[in-house]
């Protein structure tokens, strides 16, 4: 392994960016249809702010090297499609066996996971506190708060992302939503198709 400068980063909170990354990324509505329950309430919000930024990433990216870290800060605005909360795309590690650390800077989230078998697990996230997302969990970050959501998150290197994972059961197994006293519950969608045995065993399986 080559040696990388060591580096301080910046964030700032309320801007919720990270200053001193390699890249940064923007996801607008118009970049997250499909992800929603209500399509109608999505296309009605599209149509007048498809240019929205829903979520942004500023991270530090070193050459994908086994054993280096990827880190950066995710901002998320806070917003509904019909009464769902808005979230990112959500992903499995492309190497499922990789985990994630997520530290809230501010804001109120949470991070929804989800196992192969298709078991929910929910995990609070506001400032000062770290969610550890464990090897093999599917994750999508919710805010469920009235500002922004700014989040520091490292991962190593080599995961990647497998985004199809979602599209391919018919969402998460579960969405959060406005529980109707301004605070969120979790529901479940109608349209999820657990996977199959073979389809678990195979992610299992995608280890170095
Ligand atoms: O990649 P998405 O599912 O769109 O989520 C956006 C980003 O959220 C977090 O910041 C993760 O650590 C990133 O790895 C992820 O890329
Ligand atoms: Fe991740």
């Amino acid at each position: 392994m080559k040696m990388c400068e060591p580096v301080s980063c910046q964030v700032d909170l309320s801007a919720g960016v990270m200053d001193n990354g390699s890249g940064h990324y923007q996801k607008r509505l118009n970049d997250l249809a499909g992800l929603y329950a209500d399509g109608d309430a999505f296309a009605t919000q599209a149509s007048v702010a498809g240019d929205r930024v829903v979520y942004e990433v500023t991270e530090r990216r070193p050459d994908a090297q086994h054993g280096d870290l990827i880190f950066g800060v995710t901002r998320m605005s806070p917003g509904k499609i019909g009464n769902e909360y808005f979230l990112t795309r959500g992903h499995i590690h492309a190497q499922a066996d990789r985990p994630e650390i997520y530290y809230g800077q501010s804001g109120h989230g949470v991070m929804l996971m989800e196992s192969p078998a298709g078991e929910t697990r929910i995990v609070a996230i506001g400032p000062q506190s770290i969610c550890y997302v464990p090897p093999y969990w599917i994750h999508r970050s919710v805010n469920v708060g009235a500002e922004d959501l700014v989040m520091v998150f490292a991962y190593p290197a080599d995961s990647g992302q497998d985004y199809e994972i979602i599209a391919r059961s018919g969402g998460m197994k579960t969405r959060i939503v406005d529980d109707g006293h301004g605070g969120w519950q979790a529901v479940d969608n109608a349209d999820y198709q657990p996977r199959s045995p073979q389809q678990v065993a195979r992610l299992f399986q995608t280890t170095l």
